[in-house]
């Protein structure tokens, strides 16, 4: 079946962060924010969701929840959503886990927080690979703790994100880390880590004794032909490992505000029932359950569009920004590129291209550490978008040099 990613479909007046929440995401503004750009013109290239329209499936997933017509309390009663999240997970991945270890987060971050609250004392750290998303950072700040980073390194500067070892094995061996956030799949590098990375970084862990949440969200939505590995997967005899998973990326349903929460401590699993909230939205609940039953050609098709944009991407670049450093990532719809041949280290990116090139865009300090001369580029929408994004920034950055 083909599905029409190109299809350009108007989201304002939807409320989404996307396209009303940029002034105070990226530049900490309010709406007087003035820009030599009307909001409609800006090329939205920032925060990770896609515009592509939500498979049919899990739109006919809620309709069918709407005709019942009660939207009362809800919580993940029997097996049913259990059993077709874990068919989903040995379908793509070969793992499973047992129904008492699932539990529901409004989203992977609010667990993050929770999370980290349970595991870390206020002495304790976290410690996170950077460049990382923001949030894992955000995390220690929400619990009102220290973060330790380990940079990961790109030794030949050519888009390969490898994990510095020496590094991540210094910083594991602070008695006040007890808390690793993994991201894996990679975002903003966009690596996919092979079963021999994965072995090396958690037996540091087990060696430390640091608990390992394993942020997976991205790990449905990689390049065509790879395989992502659970960590958990690799130790299903440990209770050390916490794995995040969602139908939010994979499916573009984010703003349904559910996500899978795999917990095999007993000691965690004790402090969720005490404090955490087994509530659901019943509509959410049928758009995940959906999502997994029915969503698999939708993704596969999904992927191969990506595939497409980041092939264009590449060529782009190659022709017009031959001193940028970009490489195709294993994995999300991120592409990390280091344009610090053309600006300033100490440029202010995001509005540069605002203000420039009336693209939306996150980069530079965005990104906890790392990251100063690179922009994240979300490519996930209609390739004539891609285009003109890439059209205005090429050029914005071809002027200034
Ligand atoms: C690694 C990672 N974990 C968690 C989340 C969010 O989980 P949620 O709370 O929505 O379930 C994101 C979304 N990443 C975003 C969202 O916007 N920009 C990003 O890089 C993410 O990249």
């Amino acid at each position: 079946m083909n599905y029409n990613f190109d299809e350009i479909i108007d989201r304002r007046g939807t409320s989404c962060l996307n396209t009303d929440g940029f002034r105070e995401y990226i530049f900490h503004a309010d709406e007087n924010m003035k820009f030599p750009f009307a909001d409609d013109e800006f090329i939205r290239m920032w925060v990770a969701d896609m515009d592509f329209a939500t498979p049919d499936c899990i739109i006919d997933g809620i309709k069918k929840r709407l005709d019942r017509r009660i939207f009362g309390y809800t919580r993940i009663f029997g097996d049913e959503y259990y059993n077709a999240f874990r068919a989903w997970t040995e379908k793509m991945y070969g793992w499973s886990f047992q129904r008492e270890q699932l539990y529901p987060s409004p989203g992977v971050i609010p667990a993050l927080y929770e999370l980290t609250g349970y595991i870390c004392g206020p002495e304790d750290k976290v410690l996170m690979m950077t460049p990382s998303y923001a949030y894992f950072k955000y995390a220690a700040d929400h619990n009102d703790i220290g973060y330790v980073y380990s940079d990961l390194v790109d030794r030949n500067h050519n888009g390969y994100y490898e994990i510095d070892f020496d590094d991540f094995r210094k910083k594991a061996a602070d008695p006040a880390v007890k808390l690793f956030i993994f991201c894996n799949p990679h975002n903003p590098t966009g690596r996919v880590w092979t079963e021999e990375e994965l072995r090396k970084t958690a037996e540091i862990c087990f060696e430390n004794n640091v608990m390992i949440i394993s942020d997976e969200i991205h790990c449905d939505l990689l390049r065509s032909g790879l395989t992502h590995t659970p960590l958990a997967k690799l130790y299903p005899d440990s209770d050390q490992i916490i794995t995040c998973m969602a139908p939010s990326k994979t499916f573009n349903v984010a703003g349904l505000q559910f996500s899978n929460i795999i917990i095999p401590n007993r000691k965690v699993q004790e402090m969720c029932q005490k404090y955490h909230s087994f509530d659901v939205n019943p509509l959410s609940l049928a758009g995940a359950q959906a999502a997994y039953e029915g969503g698999y050609d939708w993704m596969i098709e999904l992927r191969k569009y990506l595939d497409g944009n980041f092939a264009y991407v590449k060529e782009c670049l190659n022709e017009h920004l031959t001193k940028a450093v970009f490489r195709v990532p294993e994995a999300t719809y991120l592409g990390w590129v280091d344009i610090g041949e053309y600006i300033d280290k100490d440029e202010n990116i995001p509005l540069l291209f605002a203000n420039k090139a009336g693209v939306l865009l996150e980069g530079g300090n965005m990104f906890v550490h790392n990251s100063d001369t690179y922009i994240r580029l979300n490519v996930a929408c209609p390739r004539s978008v891609l285009k003109e994004g890439l059209k205005r920034i090429c050029s914005v950055l071809s002027e200034e040099n």
